[in-house]
């Protein structure tokens, strides 16, 4: 407790004028991304959320695809890259009084662990090949649709088409990759649209769920302090957030709620994190945290894990028919893939190309040319565009410019899978791990929450145990929820060329 009340990062920063520069550069670069639009040329201008938001899920025009990615990062990375360098040599002299080398060092001791980054890369290598295969499924896909002159020959996909702004996550072109279209589809964001879901009704079918396994619900304090949709009388950054105020009382989430299903998800996330505040409210301040980052992030995506069946969504109503056949539960788990095995290289290199900046291996001159190094060898993504050092494409993802940690993304994507196993097993689920919902299991609720009251008072393994019953982090339980999805898609890439090449080229295919 002692330890953690010391460790108070770059606050420790002992001369004043320099930690209120720090300060100062960090709301600028704030401000910068806050305050970003594109406008287009046919007179358009669009905010992140929801206008390019949208653009980038639903256009399948390449040249608008590539005007919005484009503006994008002109507009907001590009303005921030000289204050960016100046914030991290800042940040770096703040920890480096509690002992610290640099910035990375000081956000990687939250887990405790000494084989904390090769631990990280041997989980990312065990889910490469499913990665991998995955990518090359995708390209092949994407490939017919735009053209193959459109993709460099060393094997990446142009980063723009792939649905998200940053290709994160790929979900937005299920319906370009559905593997059976005539078989259940799992999209329901028609459905919420028909059924007139609004904000307030997707917040309440959220704690709903939580409710059922006899979570806490959500306070009348929540629901009356909350922001779930963007305002429209003052600007404030749409990203998703929760808030706790360490009064055991007032838990908040703000949030601008799209009506669709991947903000039903993001619902789940940040009411994730409510819970967690609520179950460990009790705790001494010190012990009101996550038992490290990643579990923090994993408890509302493990319940996602459930809602997201087809099954539960027959059951809220939200899908008239499910068929049970090979084809409708492929179809299933590749929208799934396109969600959390996409994820993968993205959560695991934005810390990557980070700790690498603070440890001052990559000086201001390089940032962007790491970046892409990192993007075309891990993620399989190029840029539409030639890129120069004068770009500063990090800048253009929330987390960089609010220096908000991304590691404990991918270790949450990891460990809610085996959250969701153990999660399972408590509430008697048999059959395979993808069509597990445990909705209304008292008995699962009972594990999970006993688990998350624990705060950080224990060090994460030992939750990990409490909860799973072994104390690592492991890809196995992902594996074995993906695993007869693995088995199709090295049938559908059989004679194609799976994987790309570490470097991007620019030559590019020809027609
Ligand atoms: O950023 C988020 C969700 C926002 C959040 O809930 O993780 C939020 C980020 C944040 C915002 C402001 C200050 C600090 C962090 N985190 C929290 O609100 C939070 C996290 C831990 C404890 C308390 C609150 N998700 C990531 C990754 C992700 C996760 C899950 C699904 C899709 C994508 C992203 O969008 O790239
Ligand atoms: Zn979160």
């Amino acid at each position: 407790m002692f330890r953690m009340i010391s460790d108070i990062g770059t606050d420790a920063m002992k001369d004043e004028a320099k930690l209120a520069r720090m300060n100062t550069l960090q709301s600028d670069i704030e401000g910068i991304y806050a305050k970003a639009t594109v406008s287009f040329s046919d007179g358009q201008t669009l905010a992140l959320e929801p206008g390019l938001t949208q653009l980038m899920a639903s256009s399948r025009n390449y040249t608008k695809l590539q005007e919005a990615w484009i503006g994008w990062r002109d507009n907001t990375g590009k303005l921030m890259r000289d204050k960016y360098a100046d914030f991290v040599t800042l940040s770096n002299e703040g920890v480096s009084s509690l002992g610290y080398h640099d910035t990375g060092e000081y956000w990687r001791s939250w887990y405790e662990s000494p084989t904390f980054e090769p631990d990280l890369q041997k989980l990312l290598e065990e889910l490469k090949p499913l990665y991998s295969n995955l990518h090359t499924y995708v390209r092949e896909k994407l490939m017919d649709l735009y053209g193959r002159d459109k993709f460099p020959t060393s094997g990446q996909i142009p980063a723009h088409l792939l649905g998200n702004m940053w290709a994160q996550q790929w979900n937005n072109i299920y319906d370009l990759v559905i593997p059976y279209p005539d078989k259940t589809s799992v999209d329901v964001t028609p459905e919420l649209k028909n059924q007139s879901y609004t904000p307030l009704r997707m917040f309440r079918t959220a704690e709903e769920f939580f409710k059922s396994l006899g979570l806490l619900p959500m306070p009348d304090r929540f629901w009356n302090k909350s922001i779930i949709v963007k305002p429209t009388d003052r600007k404030m950054v749409c990203h998703a957030s929760a808030e706790d105020f360490y009064n055991q009382k007032d838990f908040r989430i703000k949030m601008c709620t799209d009506i669709n299903m991947e903000d039903l998800v993001t619902i789940h996330h940040e009411m994730g994190h409510i819970q967690y505040f609520m179950q460990y409210k009790d705790q001494p301040v010190p012990f009101r945290d996550g038992a490290n980052p990643g579990f923090h992030e994993a408890v509302g995506d493990t319940l996602a894990l459930s809602v997201a069946t087809p099954k539960h969504l027959q059951t809220i109503g939200l899908l008239n028919s499910v068929e049970n056949d090979e084809g409708s539960d492929i179809n299933y788990l590749l929208s799934m893939a396109l969600e959390k095995i996409a994820f993968l290289p993205f959560g695991y290199l934005i810390d990557q190309w980070r700790w690498s900046v603070f440890s001052g291996e990559t000086p201001k001159d390089k940032f962007n040319d790491k970046w892409w190094e990192l993007r075309c060898k891990y993620q399989g993504v190029s840029p539409p565009v030639e890129r120069t050092s004068t770009d500063f494409d990090p800048g253009a993802k929330y987390h960089i410019p609010s220096n908000t940690p991304y590691i404990r993304y991918f270790v949450s994507f990891v460990v809610q899978f085996q959250f969701h196993k153990a999660l399972c097993e408590a509430a008697g689920q048999t059959g395979p791990l993808h069509k597990c919902d445990i909705y209304r299991s008292k008995e699962a609720g009972t594990k999970l929450g006993d688990m998350l009251r624990l705060g950080s008072s224990k060090p994460w393994p030992y939750a990990m145990e409490a909860l799973t019953g072994q104390p690592n982090m492991s890809a196995k339980a992902l594996m074995d929820y993906f695993a007869p999805l693995t088995a199709w898609l090295e049938k559908q890439n059989a004679g194609k060329q799976v994987g790309w090449q570490d470097a991007c080229s620019n030559q590019r295919h020809a027609p």
